[in-house]
């Protein structure tokens, strides 16, 4: 059985759902204790509850602490088998952060994974849904994992009730060493429930600044009528992203300007992927058992990452300062 001190490094959500995941692919029980045990709310929330349930699905586990607020749960997996279900999140928790916890350990399952999700598809603190299908998912087919999530409908904090589908095929994961690859960026510039400017004027202001600088823009525009209210700009190009999202009293402008900000300081550097795809791939790469990237720096949530995943894989990271990146390695 392994044991892993969720306070450990950042401390959040992303210990959890990395631990939980590999545990299903090594079978090996595991008990994490101290979830969430420095913010503000410690414990388990809705997303992180709908999170395990899901995976503890997909692998026949059993499941011990599993409520709002608790601390500490022991995580005990069978088999990973394909999984074709339905997923109500219940409120805007993030419907990326939950596939982000059973993506490891489906391209361990002896079948499909096919999921309709309800949930928050353009929220704070996380990836938007745009950005796990053209950013993740786009780096992660290099290593020859097969997935795809169609946005069927936007769903914004607080009332979420979005809805996306998901597939993921089983797949091994090869050696890959990521090389920049940006050009055109690409982007789209949603709204529900809000007058049809606000996409414009989101998608004006980003495109103006990006060009500005010499890049080269394509930024659709999405204005629709969904359960809740909200909207926000989602940018990418090559294995790097933006995800701004509009809130009440904060100008179209300003959030264009946001996502189109993050992405120029993306751009400017000569690293291959974004700081936050670089804590994505890091349980991949392990289970790759070779490959590497460069990041404009090493954040606490990768660092963490790398530790969790250490614990269990066998494998070791390495870093190293180069032309002002990080390189993360697994050889
Ligand atoms: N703007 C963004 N674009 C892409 N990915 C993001 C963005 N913001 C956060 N993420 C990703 O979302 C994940 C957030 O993990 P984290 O542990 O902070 O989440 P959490 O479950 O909400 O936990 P907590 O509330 O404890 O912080 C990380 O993989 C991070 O890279």
């Amino acid at each position: 059985m392994i044991t892993i001190d969720g306070s450990y490094g950042e401390g959040g959500g992303q210990i959890l759902r990395t631990a939980v995941s590999l545990s299903a692919v090594i079978k090996e029980e595991v008990t994490i204790k101290n979830i969430r045990k420095a913010r503000p709310q410690p414990g388990l929330k809705t997303q992180h509850l709908t999170s395990i349930e899901t995976a503890a699905l997909m692998c026949d586990a059993q499941v011990e602490g599993l409520f709002p607020g608790s601390t500490e749960i022991r995580f005990s997996p069978v088999e990973i088998k394909g999984l074709n279900a339905e997923i109500d999140i219940g409120t805007a928790g993030s419907i990326p952060l939950l596939v982000q916890c059973i993506m490891p350990a489906a391209a361990h399952a002896s079948g499909n994974v096919s999921l309709r999700i309800k949930g928050g598809t353009d929220v704070i603190w996380s990836p938007s849904t745009d950005y796990l299908e053209n950013v993740t998912f786009r780096a992660l087919s290099r290593m020859g994992y097969r997935a795809h999530l169609k946005t069927i409908s936007r769903g914004y904090y607080p009332r979420g009730g979005g809805l996306t589908e998901l597939s993921i095929e089983p797949s091994g994961l090869n050696a890959y060493d990521y090389t920049r690859e940006d050009g055109i960026v690409s982007g789209i510039s949603h709204s529900s429930r809000l007058p049809g400017h606000v996409t414009q004027r989101q998608a004006s202001c980003a495109q103006e600044i990006l060009e500005r600088e010499g890049y080269e823009c394509e930024i659709g525009t999405e204005v629709t009528q969904d359960v809740s209210t909200g909207s926000g700009i989602n940018l990418w190009s090559g294995f790097k992203g933006a995800v701004s999202i509009g809130k009440r009293g904060l100008p179209a402008e300003k959030v264009g300007s946001m996502a189109a900000g993050e992405m120029l300081q993306d751009l400017r550097s000569d690293a291959a992927v974004d700081r936050h795809l670089a804590d994505q791939l890091i349980p991949f790469l392990g289970l790759a058992g070779s490959g590497s990237f460069t990041t404009a720096g090493l954040t606490e949530h990768t660092s963490t990452n790398i530790w969790v995943t250490e614990q269990f894989l066998d494998v070791k990271f390495g870093t190293e300062k180069k032309n002002g990146s990080v390189e993360i390695h697994v050889r």
